[in-house]
Protein backbone atom coordinates (compact mmCIF):
# COMPACT_ATOMS: atom_id res chain seq x y z
CA UNK A 1 0.00 0.00 0.00
CA UNK A 2 1.51 3.46 -0.87
CA UNK A 3 0.35 6.24 1.70
CA UNK A 4 1.19 9.99 1.83
CA UNK A 5 2.49 9.54 5.42
CA UNK A 6 5.32 6.73 6.69
CA UNK A 7 5.31 4.55 8.90
CA UNK A 8 7.98 3.81 11.49
CA UNK A 9 8.19 0.85 13.47
CA UNK A 10 10.63 0.76 16.82
CA UNK A 11 11.46 -2.64 18.65
CA UNK A 12 13.41 -3.53 21.45
CA UNK A 13 13.45 -6.09 24.34
CA UNK A 14 12.18 -4.84 27.30
CA UNK A 15 13.87 -1.93 29.16
CA UNK A 16 16.02 -1.47 26.50
CA UNK A 17 14.65 2.25 26.36
CA UNK A 18 12.23 2.41 23.28
CA UNK A 19 9.45 4.17 25.03
CA UNK A 20 11.47 6.48 26.52
CA UNK A 21 13.48 7.41 22.81
CA UNK A 22 9.96 7.42 21.17
CA UNK A 23 8.84 9.64 23.45
CA UNK A 24 11.87 11.85 23.68
CA UNK A 25 11.42 12.04 19.42
CA UNK A 26 8.14 12.99 19.79
CA UNK A 27 9.21 16.02 21.65
CA UNK A 28 11.28 17.62 19.51
CA UNK A 29 8.89 16.12 16.63
CA UNK A 30 5.72 17.46 16.72
CA UNK A 31 4.92 15.60 13.07
CA UNK A 32 5.65 12.35 14.38
CA UNK A 33 2.15 10.79 16.31
CA UNK A 34 1.92 7.44 18.17
CA UNK A 35 -0.19 4.31 17.78
CA UNK A 36 -2.01 3.46 20.45
CA UNK A 37 -2.06 -0.28 20.52
CA UNK A 38 -4.45 -2.28 22.62
CA UNK A 39 -3.53 -5.16 25.22
CA UNK A 40 -4.66 -7.33 27.79
CA UNK A 41 -2.19 -6.76 29.91
CA UNK A 42 -3.02 -4.26 33.09
CA UNK A 43 -1.98 -1.07 33.37
CA UNK A 44 1.15 0.20 35.09
CA UNK A 45 1.14 3.21 37.81
CA UNK A 46 0.83 6.41 35.82
CA UNK A 47 -0.33 4.73 32.58
CA UNK A 48 -4.10 5.82 31.27
CA UNK A 49 -6.32 4.62 29.43
CA UNK A 50 -6.13 5.66 25.54
CA UNK A 51 -2.56 7.21 26.07
CA UNK A 52 -0.08 4.35 26.92
CA UNK A 53 -2.68 1.78 25.51
CA UNK A 54 -6.23 0.77 25.42
CA UNK A 55 -6.77 -2.14 28.08
CA UNK A 56 -8.96 -4.57 26.71
CA UNK A 57 -10.35 -7.78 28.68
CA UNK A 58 -9.38 -10.79 26.76
CA UNK A 59 -13.13 -11.22 25.60
CA UNK A 60 -12.82 -7.71 24.27
CA UNK A 61 -9.52 -8.44 22.43
CA UNK A 62 -11.15 -11.64 20.86
CA UNK A 63 -13.96 -9.62 19.75
CA UNK A 64 -11.93 -7.26 17.36
CA UNK A 65 -9.49 -10.33 16.39
CA UNK A 66 -12.81 -11.79 15.24
CA UNK A 67 -13.58 -8.01 13.28
CA UNK A 68 -10.67 -8.33 11.35
CA UNK A 69 -9.84 -4.73 13.61
CA UNK A 70 -6.29 -5.52 13.79
CA UNK A 71 -3.53 -5.04 11.40
CA UNK A 72 -1.16 -6.76 13.38
CA UNK A 73 -1.18 -8.51 16.76
CA UNK A 74 0.68 -11.05 19.18
CA UNK A 75 1.51 -12.42 22.06
CA UNK A 76 4.17 -10.59 24.38
CA UNK A 77 5.59 -12.16 27.76
CA UNK A 78 2.16 -14.10 27.84
CA UNK A 79 -0.27 -11.31 27.08
CA UNK A 80 -1.75 -10.31 23.88
CA UNK A 81 -0.81 -6.77 22.36
CA UNK A 82 -2.07 -5.74 18.68
CA UNK A 83 -2.13 -2.60 16.45
CA UNK A 84 -5.70 -1.56 15.47
CA UNK A 85 -6.06 -0.47 11.96
CA UNK A 86 -7.85 2.84 13.03
CA UNK A 87 -4.11 3.57 15.00
CA UNK A 88 -2.59 3.97 11.57
CA UNK A 89 -4.54 3.67 8.37
CA UNK A 90 -6.44 7.15 8.80
CA UNK A 91 -3.28 9.38 10.15
CA UNK A 92 -1.11 7.82 7.63
CA UNK A 93 -3.59 8.38 4.52
CA UNK A 94 -3.76 12.11 5.90
CA UNK A 95 0.05 12.37 5.65
CA UNK A 96 0.82 11.79 9.03
CA UNK A 97 4.27 10.16 10.47
CA UNK A 98 3.08 7.55 12.63
CA UNK A 99 5.33 5.42 15.12
CA UNK A 100 4.43 1.91 16.61
CA UNK A 101 6.02 0.43 19.63
CA UNK A 102 5.55 -3.21 18.93
CA UNK A 103 7.66 -6.63 19.30
CA UNK A 104 9.42 -8.08 16.39
CA UNK A 105 6.42 -10.29 15.53
CA UNK A 106 4.39 -7.11 14.89
CA UNK A 107 6.93 -5.21 13.04
CA UNK A 108 7.28 -8.09 10.56
CA UNK A 109 3.48 -8.16 10.01
CA UNK A 110 3.48 -4.60 9.40
CA UNK A 111 6.39 -5.04 6.94
CA UNK A 112 4.15 -7.84 5.16
CA UNK A 113 1.38 -5.27 5.49
CA UNK A 114 3.28 -1.99 4.61
CA UNK A 115 6.46 -2.61 2.29
CA UNK A 116 7.16 0.73 3.16
CA UNK A 117 7.20 0.77 6.85
CA UNK A 118 10.96 1.65 8.36
CA UNK A 119 11.89 -1.05 11.08
CA UNK A 120 14.02 0.39 13.92
CA UNK A 121 15.45 -1.97 16.43
CA UNK A 122 16.75 -1.13 20.20
CA UNK A 123 19.58 -2.77 21.23
CA UNK A 124 20.93 -2.06 25.14
CA UNK A 125 24.38 -1.80 25.36
CA UNK A 126 24.74 -5.21 27.62
CA UNK A 127 22.74 -8.00 29.40
CA UNK A 128 24.15 -5.97 32.61
CA UNK A 129 22.78 -2.44 31.80
CA UNK A 130 19.51 -4.73 30.22
CA UNK A 131 18.73 -6.00 33.86
CA UNK A 132 19.67 -2.81 35.82
CA UNK A 133 17.26 -0.71 33.40
CA UNK A 134 14.31 -2.98 34.61
CA UNK A 135 14.83 -3.25 37.95
CA UNK A 136 15.45 0.51 38.34
CA UNK A 137 12.37 1.10 36.41
CA UNK A 138 10.63 -0.08 39.09
CA UNK A 139 7.80 -1.23 36.99
CA UNK A 140 7.65 -5.33 37.35
CA UNK A 141 8.07 -8.18 39.44
CA UNK A 142 11.31 -9.81 39.57
CA UNK A 143 9.19 -12.53 38.26
CA UNK A 144 8.57 -10.37 35.19
CA UNK A 145 11.25 -9.33 35.23
CA UNK A 146 13.53 -12.91 35.13
CA UNK A 147 10.32 -13.64 32.10
CA UNK A 148 11.42 -10.21 30.61
CA UNK A 149 15.14 -11.18 30.26
CA UNK A 150 14.20 -14.73 28.60
CA UNK A 151 12.65 -13.30 25.81
CA UNK A 152 15.05 -10.97 25.49
CA UNK A 153 17.50 -13.39 23.99
CA UNK A 154 14.83 -14.83 21.60
CA UNK A 155 13.95 -11.38 20.44
CA UNK A 156 17.27 -10.32 20.08
CA UNK A 157 17.95 -12.73 17.61
CA UNK A 158 15.54 -10.84 14.82
CA UNK A 159 17.51 -7.57 15.10
CA UNK A 160 19.15 -8.16 11.77
CA UNK A 161 15.31 -8.66 9.87
CA UNK A 162 15.38 -4.66 10.51
CA UNK A 163 16.14 -2.07 8.77
CA UNK A 164 18.00 -0.10 11.28
CA UNK A 165 19.96 -1.09 15.19
CA UNK A 166 20.74 1.46 17.61
CA UNK A 167 22.33 0.68 20.11
CA UNK A 168 20.98 2.95 23.08
CA UNK A 169 23.97 3.19 25.31
CA UNK A 170 23.97 6.84 26.03
CA UNK A 171 20.74 8.42 25.71
CA UNK A 172 21.27 11.52 23.44
CA UNK A 173 23.35 9.66 20.94
CA UNK A 174 20.78 6.95 20.30
CA UNK A 175 18.06 10.07 20.22
CA UNK A 176 20.23 11.36 17.42
CA UNK A 177 20.38 8.31 15.29
CA UNK A 178 16.87 7.90 15.96
CA UNK A 179 16.16 11.67 14.51
CA UNK A 180 18.54 10.70 11.63
CA UNK A 181 16.57 7.76 10.44
CA UNK A 182 13.20 9.74 10.59
CA UNK A 183 14.98 12.95 8.51
CA UNK A 184 16.66 10.33 5.93
CA UNK A 185 12.99 8.59 5.37
CA UNK A 186 11.53 11.90 4.83
CA UNK A 187 13.97 13.09 1.97
CA UNK A 188 13.69 9.26 0.74
CA UNK A 189 10.21 9.92 0.31
CA UNK A 190 10.64 13.45 -1.52
CA UNK A 191 13.04 11.98 -4.03
CA UNK A 192 10.72 8.84 -4.98
CA UNK A 193 7.52 11.02 -5.59
CA UNK A 194 9.74 13.68 -7.46
CA UNK A 195 11.06 10.73 -9.45
CA UNK A 196 7.57 9.46 -10.29
CA UNK A 197 6.53 13.16 -11.13
CA UNK A 198 8.92 13.75 -13.22
CA UNK A 199 8.21 10.32 -15.20
CA UNK A 200 5.07 11.62 -15.58
CA UNK A 201 6.08 15.14 -16.82
CA UNK A 202 8.21 13.23 -19.57
CA UNK A 203 5.67 11.05 -20.67
CA UNK A 204 2.86 14.14 -20.82
CA UNK A 205 0.36 12.77 -18.73
CA UNK A 206 -1.87 15.78 -18.13
N1 LIG B 1 2.97 -7.00 18.34
C1 LIG B 1 2.73 -6.00 19.16
N2 LIG B 1 3.53 -5.79 20.21
C2 LIG B 1 3.28 -4.74 21.02
C3 LIG B 1 2.20 -3.86 20.79
N3 LIG B 1 2.20 -2.92 21.77
C4 LIG B 1 3.25 -3.20 22.55
N4 LIG B 1 3.91 -4.30 22.13
C5 LIG B 1 5.12 -4.92 22.68
O1 LIG B 1 4.83 -5.65 23.85
C6 LIG B 1 5.98 -5.70 24.67
C7 LIG B 1 5.64 -5.39 26.09
O2 LIG B 1 5.23 -4.04 26.19
P1 LIG B 1 4.99 -3.40 27.63
O3 LIG B 1 4.14 -4.32 28.42
O4 LIG B 1 4.52 -2.00 27.45
O5 LIG B 1 6.41 -3.43 28.28
P2 LIG B 1 7.77 -2.63 28.00
O6 LIG B 1 8.17 -2.86 26.59
O7 LIG B 1 8.70 -3.23 28.98
O8 LIG B 1 7.50 -1.17 28.30
C8 LIG B 1 6.99 -4.75 24.03
O9 LIG B 1 7.92 -5.51 23.27
C9 LIG B 1 6.13 -3.91 23.14
O10 LIG B 1 6.88 -3.42 22.05
C10 LIG B 1 1.36 -4.10 19.66
O11 LIG B 1 0.40 -3.40 19.37
N5 LIG B 1 1.68 -5.18 18.91
N1 LIG C 1 20.41 5.42 27.47
C1 LIG C 1 19.90 5.17 28.69
N2 LIG C 1 20.72 5.17 29.76
C2 LIG C 1 20.23 4.91 31.01
N3 LIG C 1 18.93 4.61 31.30
C3 LIG C 1 18.07 4.59 30.25
C4 LIG C 1 18.51 4.85 28.90
N4 LIG C 1 17.44 4.74 28.09
C5 LIG C 1 16.38 4.44 28.89
N5 LIG C 1 16.76 4.33 30.18
C6 LIG C 1 15.94 3.98 31.36
O1 LIG C 1 15.74 2.55 31.29
C7 LIG C 1 14.42 2.20 31.75
C8 LIG C 1 13.71 1.43 30.64
O2 LIG C 1 13.40 2.33 29.59
P1 LIG C 1 12.01 2.25 28.79
O3 LIG C 1 12.01 3.39 27.85
O4 LIG C 1 10.87 2.10 29.74
O5 LIG C 1 12.24 0.85 27.99
P2 LIG C 1 11.29 -0.04 27.05
O6 LIG C 1 10.19 0.84 26.57
O7 LIG C 1 12.19 -0.49 25.95
O8 LIG C 1 10.84 -1.17 27.91
C9 LIG C 1 13.72 3.50 32.11
O9 LIG C 1 13.82 3.68 33.51
C10 LIG C 1 14.52 4.56 31.35
O10 LIG C 1 14.48 5.81 32.01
Amino acid sequence: MDYPGNLFVVSAPSGAGKSSLVKALMEVDSHVQPSVSHTTRAPRGQEKHGREYFFASEQEFDAMVAANGFVEWANVHGRRYGTSRRAIEERVAQGADVVLEIDYQGALQIKQAFVNAVLVFILPPSWEELRSRLERRGEDSSEVIEMRLKNAAREMAQAGKFDFVIINEVFERALFDLKTIVHAQRLKFIAQRRARADTFASLDIP
